[in-house]
């Protein structure tokens, strides 16, 4: 059995400049990981089956992006292997943390690299991308700055960052919120180099705090604390998180979540753990 982790993602700011004909919103972002992960197990098959072991309570076999993403590496290369795959999750769907594109990511670099069928990382981003705008990042490998919806990466590099992370008790749909009439789709293009992840806003923030309040009392409670260098909501949400320079100041505010709400720590990472498995 062979063990890989799926880290989250945090989008630093979010910002819609347009949308395309098919109706895609074109953004630039700033995405970060960071080392809160579900993990994944992989045992090879001879049969060519793949099975998932534990599918999620409410996500159908089938329907779960590792699946879906062994599936689609099995067809593009044609091999006659299979797989078990055993899934833990930690990250909360519909949270913007990107739980399930990363999930489908893992098992690409995995199967990828377990089955040899040693598939190119360009190769590996275009399927991705198939499945969903958030996986590419996941196959990158490397904070970066996003456009496009979100596919032309561009590597950055972070100061060391640590992160209170509130997860309210909702799960936003990605669609709902990209079709909501309260969306601005206009944001003025920033230039790369230079820019600053701290002036940056996040558009899908006010669609989705006009949904759902749990979203709005929780990022406005993170507004209130101090030290924080960003406070926004991270993708489509329901997540949303406040980053600090340093492990004390974020432990601080961590301590200090009131009862009513739930929440994590987690440092920003440099690279996903994954990033040398493949070329
Ligand atoms: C909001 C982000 O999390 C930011 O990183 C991503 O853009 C969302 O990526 P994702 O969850 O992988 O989204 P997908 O599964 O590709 O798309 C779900 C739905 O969201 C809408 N969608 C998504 C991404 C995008 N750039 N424009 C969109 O309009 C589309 O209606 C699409 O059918
Ligand atoms: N392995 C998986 N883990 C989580 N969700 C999955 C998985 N496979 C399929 N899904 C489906 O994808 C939906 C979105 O889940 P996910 O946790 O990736 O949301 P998200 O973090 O908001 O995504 P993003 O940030 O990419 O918009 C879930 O509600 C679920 O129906």
């Amino acid at each position: 059995m062979f063990t890989f982790s799926a880290p989250a993602k945090l989008n630093l700011f979010l910002h819609v400049i347009g949308r395309r004909e098919d109706g895609y919103h074109l953004l630039q972002t700033v995405f970060r990981f960071i080392d809160y992960s579900d993990q994944l197990s992989f045992r090879l098959r001879t049969d060519g089956i793949i099975k998932l072991h534990n599918p999620i309570a409410g996500v159908p076999e089938e329907k779960d992006l590792c699946v879906r993403a062994a599936i689609l590496l099995k067809q593009a290369t044609g091999t006659q292997q299979g797989v078990d795959i055993f899934l833990q999750k930690q990250i909360p769907m519909g949270g913007g943390l990107g739980g399930g594109s990363s999930d489908a990511a893992t098992t690409l670099l995995a199967l990828n690299y377990l089955w040899k069928v040693n598939l190119s990382k360009q190769h590996l981003l275009k399927l991705g991308l198939q499945l969903g705008a958030d996986i590419p990042i996941f196959i990158f490998g490397e904070n970066a700055f996003a456009e496009g919806i979100g596919e032309k990466l561009t590597s950055i590099k972070l100061p060391p960052a640590w992160y209170v992370v509130l997860v309210p008790p909702v799960q936003v749909s990605t669609a709902e919120i990209f079709a909501s009439k309260d969306l601005t789709r206009n944001t003025i293009p920033i230039k790369i180099p230079p820019f600053s992840v701290w002036q940056g806003h996040n558009d899908l923030e006010l669609p989705v705090c006009r949904s759902y309040s749990e979203v709005a009392q929780s990022l406005e409670w993170l507004k209130r604390q101090e030290n924080t260098t960003i406070t926004a909501m991270s993708g489509s949400g329901a997540c949303v998180f406040a980053e600090f320079a340093s492990e004390a100041a974020a432990q601080a505010v961590f301590e200090h979540i009131p009862d009513s709400m739930a929440g994590f720590m987690a440092r920003g990472l440099d690279y996903h753990p994954m990033q040398q498995i493949v070329k």
